[in-house]
């Protein structure tokens, strides 16, 4: 979907650098106004919906920055690109609502809004979790979080936080007061970095002015970051972006470190730290027997050689696909080449694990697959006994792949 910027400006020079820099991305679609009458003009026209609005304070036909009133009465969110830092004219937009006050004293200062408004359009897909039992404070925090499009889910104590979290996955950010009833945010916040499932949510505690203590408990139990009441709102928003972003770079690092770029799936290495683990379970906790298969495509060679590697590439990125699809939830990794491997266990989506691989080797010869309408088939080596570990997994799958390929591939060889 397309997002409108509304751009007022009266320098035809800046606003051509931000119209060039708004659209280098496609989501965004800027409408350049000169000046205030025009700007009331666009906001007025109805049907008409703008993401958020750039404006200068200094217009030829409103000198005092009246265009920031007029964008926030449309509900706009407003960023202020001016000439001038002024420390008692920052406070003033600020406390109306203007989500951030940016300076032209260098060319990043252009990128810099830019950002800012590329931030909106990511947040707007997240959702952020405020537990804090006084309605006042909830609801202040909630406007805050709302003007930077955050969606918001509101909790008044902690047992209530706890039990949203666990019904909502798609909350990434939890905002805590420490003082509510049933479960404090501190107990809060210990109670969720046990839990593995948690581990990426991003937490902020609020702690109290003079509590010093608070806040380094905060921290201890495994908040990201923590803000001492009263905060200005414009250190509360730093705070919410840099956290969230760097959550957003540890997630892209490790999924650099753990899975394949072209077919999307985890990687052998991902396999190999993940993998032992199933096999250590089942041996101590009784957990039924692991299953494991080796999926591997017949005569890919002859893709390649007949349509070219890319035409390759695309089979293997869209067979992975396949697989993910055929088996959601499971430790599923591209081993190399044109090798896959499927760890599942024994309960796993209470279905026979050679019933679904027989349906998954079904579907992949009945389809035509890349705009080059290739056939393929796979063959599949499983291992289903109970054995210690997962090389020794690998190795019995390996083998029984080795016997279907050898009695003529399209087919699946398992040892039970
Ligand atoms: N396009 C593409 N090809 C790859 C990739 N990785 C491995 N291959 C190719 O996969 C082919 C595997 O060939 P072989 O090991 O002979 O296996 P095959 O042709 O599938 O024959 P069988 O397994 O015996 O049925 C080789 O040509 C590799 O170059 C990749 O990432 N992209």
């Amino acid at each position: 979907m397309e997002h409108k910027i509304l751009v007022v400006e009266d320098s035809p020079v800046v606003l051509k650098v931000l119209r060039h820099l708004l659209i280098q991305n496609p989501a965004f679609l800027p409408v350049l106004c000169a000046c205030y009458e025009e700007a009331k003009d666009r906001l007025e026209e109805p049907g008409e919906e703008y993401f958020a609005a750039i404006v200068d304070l200094n217009l030829p036909d409103a000198e005092n920055g009246e265009v920031v009133d007029l964008v926030l009465s449309h509900k706009v969110p407003c960023i202020v690109l001016t000439s001038n830092f002024d420390d008692d004219l920052r406070l003033s937009l600020l406390n109306k609502g203007v989500l951030d006050y940016i300076t032209k004293d260098s060319r990043y200062s252009f990128n810099h809004v830019i950002k800012v408004v590329e931030r909106l359009r990511k947040n707007q897909n997240l959702k952020v979790l405020v537990a804090e039992d006084s309605s006042t404070s909830r609801l202040f925090i909630k406007i805050l979080l709302e003007q930077c499009r955050f969606r918001v889910v509101e909790a008044e104590n902690g047992q209530e936080a706890l039990a949203k979290l666990e019904a909502d996955p798609e909350i990434r950010m939890l905002i805590t007061d420490h003082n509510m009833p049933l479960v404090n945010g501190y107990e809060l916040v210990r109670m969720l970095r046990y839990n593995a499932r948690f581990q990426d949510l991003v937490i902020i505690g609020l702690s109290a002015e003079g509590d010093n203590s608070l806040s380094a408990k905060f921290i201890k139990a495994g908040a990201n970051d923590f803000l001492k009441k009263p905060f200005y709102h414009e250190e509360f928003h730093c705070r919410v972006i840099h956290n969230l972003e760097a959550q957003e770079m540890l997630e892209t690092i490790r999924d650099l470190a753990n899975l394949d770029p072209l077919t999307k799936l985890h990687n052998r290495r991902y396999l190999f730290d993940e993998g032992e683990s199933y096999y250590s379970r089942a041996a101590t906790a009784d957990t039924g027997v692991v299953s494991l298969a080796m999926i591997d495509l017949d005569y890919f060679k002859a893709v390649n050689d007949t349509y070219g590697h890319m035409v390759g590439d695309d089979l293997l990125a869209v067979i992975g696909q396949e697989i993910k699809t055929a088996f959601p939830d499971v430790l599923a990794c591209r081993f190399g080449g044109e090798e896959f491997c499927i760890v599942v266990n024994s309960d796993y989506q209470g279905e026979d694990f050679l019933v679904m691989l027989n349906g998954f080797a079904d579907q992949v010869r009945s389809k035509e697959y890349t705009a080059a309408k290739i056939k393929i088939t796979c063959s599949v080596g499983v291992c289903r006994q109970a054995v210690d570990s997962l090389d020794e997994a690998i190795r019995i799958a390996d083998n029984n792949l080795y016997e279907a390929k050898r009695l003529g591939r399209d087919r699946i060889v398992s040892d039970k």
